[in-house]
């Protein structure tokens, strides 16, 4: 699925109108309408109180709908308007009048604090104050309106988007947005819904579609893409009936050090179980007995030095490498890199301590194979490119990253952003059970299986990314968040296989979980 800015789809919106002959009236009730069933299908006519706060623009204006729609559904509504400016939209004022036929409690028009209402917590409260169309922080009492309905415990319902959040430019204030509970967002989920710090404002969210035109839809080149199950079993390479194990493959996992062994083991098994036909380990010589039991199907290369990796010397040609996991910064470990990253034309997937000293000594960067995957969390991020002013500024820093060094940026967080170039794709699976010690380990064992199996590094970072949100989802679902441990992402990739291509449910046409 792809993700728009603001200008496209306003642009969508035009050509949708000009070329279905319809009204932009016409496309605001099919929006308000939308939002309507979604609540009608969950209340069941229940008489709960609904808070509808209308601005003065086409998001008001959405507000109005929903409000006339549910008013003629014998709902208990109150519709206030946040009267913030004259300047009423033109399909606002129209549904103005229209709400007037359906109820002699004409909308509550408010000018300041002294009309915020008293909302119980039973409540639900629909937020159609500001949408796209927000073009300044919200300051005065309109701010202050923000903070009361924030305050308070009812349900919260954004309409398109939280009032308050650009759709794809950085947050001003953060006391000025509205922390939705949901959000039913109109046919294209917005950019700030992904990015750490604007996505706790939007933690979950519906994509309606409200038919906008699909050939603009089809032919716009989008901010990002969203990597959902559709888009994962596209990239699904089959597995050959008369394939074998080399067929999909010699994987190198470089990884580990004294103390720090689990990290070798859990990349390594993660690459068998994504698929690698054979897996080595190179590891200190501490980890021999250590690898050979944990994992029998393994072969291990041990380094001349007991407890770190000093010379990454093997014999064969593996068909991709992954190196980093847990292997400390000792100088030697640095020469060490250096040897095997100037030695090397396959692309590698390069994570945790080889991030780090590739940090410390930049040089390293310009002798790594073109098309490298590096998979740094925040922390690592920072280290390799240096301090951002905000999530886009990040975005913006890391594409120039990958576009000067020929890489493949996998941003790991709650919503993983596989960079490459200006392209950027964003992960729907996983969750904070996978916020656990050794997750990221298993991870680059992932990328590098795909790696090894053919896949090209770009479709093995997004693929494999997705598998192991997956597999992270299937064990958060047997076992609860807190329980989840590295191992279990795992043992449950072939789960996540599974799952790619399971028969399920339909779901409804016009929505889309997330
Ligand atoms: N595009 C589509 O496909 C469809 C879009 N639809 C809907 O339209 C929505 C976009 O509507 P929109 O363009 O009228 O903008 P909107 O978000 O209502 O806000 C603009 C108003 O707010 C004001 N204003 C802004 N910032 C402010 C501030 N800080 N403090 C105070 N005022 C502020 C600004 O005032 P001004 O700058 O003129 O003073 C202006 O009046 C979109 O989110 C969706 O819900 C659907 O109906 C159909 C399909
Ligand atoms: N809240 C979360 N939601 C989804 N995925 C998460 C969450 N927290 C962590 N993850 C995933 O878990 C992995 C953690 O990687 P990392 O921080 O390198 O862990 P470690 O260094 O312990 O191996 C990443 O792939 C990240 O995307
Ligand atoms: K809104």
């Amino acid at each position: 699925m792809k993700i728009f800015s603001a200008a496209q789809l306003y642009e969508a919106d035009k050509t949708t109108v000009e070329k279905q002959k319809i009204t932009s009236a016409d496309l605001m009730e099919r929006a308000g309408t939308q939002i309507f069933q979604w609540l009608h299908q969950r209340l069941n006519g229940a008489p709960v109180p609904i808070h509808i706060f209308c601005g003065i623009g086409d998001n008001g204006g959405d507000g109005l709908v929903v409000g006339r729609l549910l008013i003629e559904h014998g709902y208990s509504v109150i519709v206030y308007v946040v009267n913030c400016s004259d300047k009423r939209s033109k399909n606002f004022l129209l549904n103005y009048d229209k709400i007037k036929n359906v109820t002699k409690n004409w909308p509550l028009l408010m000018k300041g604090e002294d009309d915020f209402p008293e909302i119980n917590s039973e409540d639900i409260i629909v937020d159609a104050i500001f949408g796209i169309g927000l073009n300044r922080c919200p300051g005065g009492w309109v701010k202050k309106l923000i903070q009361y309905l924030n305050e308070s415990k009812a349900f919260k319902l954004a309409v398109d988007i939280p009032s308050g959040l650009y759709s794809n430019a950085p947050l001003e204030d953060k006391e000025a947005v509205l922390k939705a509970n949901h959000t039913l967002t109109f046919q294209a989920p917005k950019l700030a819904f992904f990015l750490p710090e604007t996505a706790v404002f939007a933690p979950s969210f519906d994509v309606l579609d409200i038919g906008l035109d699909l050939e603009f839809l089809h032919n716009a080149e989008p901010l990002a893409q969203l990597i959902s199950k559709p888009e994962a079993q596209r990239f699904y390479q089959t597995r050959e009936k008369f394939g074998h194990k080399g067929t999909y493959g010699h994987a190198l996992i470089v990884a580990g050090s004294y103390g720090k062994m689990g990290a070798a083991i859990l990349s390594t098994t993660a690459a068998f179980r994504i698929g690698s036909g054979m897996v080595t380990a190179f590891v200190p010589k501490c980890g021999y007995n250590i690898l050979q039991t944990a994992i029998p199907e393994a072969m291990v290369i041990t380094d001349n030095e007991e407890a770190f990796l000093s010379d990454i010397s093997f014999d064969f040609e593996p068909s991709a490498i992954g190196v980093g996991m847990g292997i400390g910064k000792n100088k030697a470990t640095v020469e060490a890199l250096k040897k095997l990253f100037t030695d090397s034309e396959i692309p590698f997937v390069i994570d945790a301590d080889a991030l780090n000293n590739i940090s410390e000594n930049k040089g390293l960067l310009k002798l790594l194979p073109k098309h490298s995957v590096l998979t740094p969390h925040p922390g690592e991020l920072k280290r390799l490119i240096g301090e951002w002013k905000d999530d886009y500024d990040k975005l913006e820093k890391v594409k120039k990253f990958s576009e000067k060094h020929e890489v493949v940026v996998v941003i790991k967080g709650a919503y993983t952003i596989t960079v490459y170039g200006d392209k950027l794709y964003i992960n729907t699976t996983g969750n904070p059970g996978m916020a656990t010690a050794g997750s990221g380990d298993a991870l680059s064992g992932v990328i590098t299986g795909l790696l090894s199996q053919g896949y090209d590094p770009l479709l093995a970072s997004v693929f494999g990314v997705y598998m192991h949100g997956s597999a992270g989802d299937i064990a958060s679902e047997q076992m609860g968040f807190e329980a989840v441990m590295a191992g279990d992402i795992i043992d449950n990739l072939g789960e996540a296989y599974l799952d790619l291509f399971a028969q399920t449910e339909p779901e409804n046409e016009s929505s889309e979980k997330n």
